[in-house]
């Protein structure tokens, strides 16, 4: 009796919390300083993150510091964290588009806050508080693209797999070039890659370094399609398109259906499904539902 009622009271635990918004994956448990490595990331400046406003449930998210191909800085990715919590509390949300100023996306972090912050201290604070935030982006009860132009590499590559599709542009490319710098990946791609294309394929893009264009991408599962247009604005506009295939529906809806495809990926069954009931909780007999209701009974 005490062991199912230990039981249940995890499940219920765990298929709550994953849900909370703001929620770090570290503490000071596991020797993460957040407000120390803010203090430092401080010191890198450069580039931004901006939001765009909303458009039928939409907002497009640009990695903004195209001098260094879009490099990650300290303070964008203090900027990013800031964004992360205002999309978190975004009630009307659908969609987010993620991509990088001037048609090319991320250049992973900026080299130069990197050979700066080479203690072994300040390296895993960077790797944990960019794990919890591109954790939290991959929660976020939004259907996310990255549509990337140009070039995914290192950290941008890690970057593309926290959103939940990728678009391609004819001749961009995704690289985890980690290996060529004695490393691995630290901001969760590692992780996220291998839920995406499977282990095998994985080890392959990993130990290779390997160019992923975008047809490679389509034919592993790591992107859902090339589009058409190489030029910024219009590729764009197709990935607006795109989205919007998957956005028709009232917001508390879409937001559902994300929850509960999280749930499913990242929870134990049983906590999973614990997951799902409070889910369609929350909308069994809401607006959409009863509307849904009046109408014909027909679907188109
Ligand atoms: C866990 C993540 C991991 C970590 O934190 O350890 C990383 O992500 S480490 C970074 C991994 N990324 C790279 O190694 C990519 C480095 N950049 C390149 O390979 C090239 O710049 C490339 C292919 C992106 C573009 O090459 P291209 O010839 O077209 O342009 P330039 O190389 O001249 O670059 C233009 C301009 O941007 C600066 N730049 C580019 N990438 C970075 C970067 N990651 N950090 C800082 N600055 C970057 C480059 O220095 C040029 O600036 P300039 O002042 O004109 O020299």
């Amino acid at each position: 009796m005490a062991v199912s009622l230990w039981k249940s009271l995890l499940q219920t635990t765990k298929s709550r919390l994953f849900l909370q918004r703001g929620v770090s994956l570290y503490n000071g448990v596991h020797g993460f300083e957040e407000e120390a490595i803010k203090k430092k990331l401080q010191q890198f400046g450069g580039g931004s993150i901006n939001l765009s406003k909303e458009d039928h449930g939409i907002r497009v998210l640009t990695l903004n510091n195209p001098k260094q191909m879009n490099a990650f800085t300290g303070t964008m990715m203090l900027e990013l964290q800031e964004r992360v919590t205002e999309l978190e509390n975004w009630k009307d949300g659908k969609g987010l588009i993620i991509h990088g100023a001037e048609n090319t996306f991320c250049s992973g972090s900026d080299l130069n806050a990197v050979r700066a912050m080479s203690s072994s201290e300040d390296g895993m604070n960077m790797c944990m508080f960019m794990q919890s935030t591109l954790t939290r982006l991959k929660r976020l009860p939004l259907i996310s693209v990255a549509v990337v132009q140009g070039k995914a590499l290192g950290g941008g590559a890690e970057f593309t797999t926290a959103c939940d599709f990728r678009l391609m542009t004819p001749g961009s490319e995704i690289r985890f070039v980690h290996k060529q710098m004695g490393l691995v990946p630290g901001w969760g791609g590692a992780a996220r890659l291998v839920q995406i294309v499977g282990s095998g394929v994985a080890l392959k893009l990993l130990s290779g370094a390997l160019k992923v264009d975008p047809e490679r991408a389509v034919h592993l599962g790591l992107a859902e399609e090339t589009l058409p247009s190489s030029d910024e604005t219009r590729s764009l506009e197709e990935a607006q398109a795109w989205l919007n295939q998957y956005t028709k529906a009232p917001a508390e809806v879409i937001q559902a259906v994300k929850k509960v495809v999280t749930a499913g990926r990242e929870l134990q069954l049983e906590a999973a499904l614990w997951a799902e009931k409070d889910i369609f909780g929350t909308v069994w007999g809401g607006p959409a539902n009863l509307q849904a209701l009046a109408q014909s009974t027909k679907r188109k």
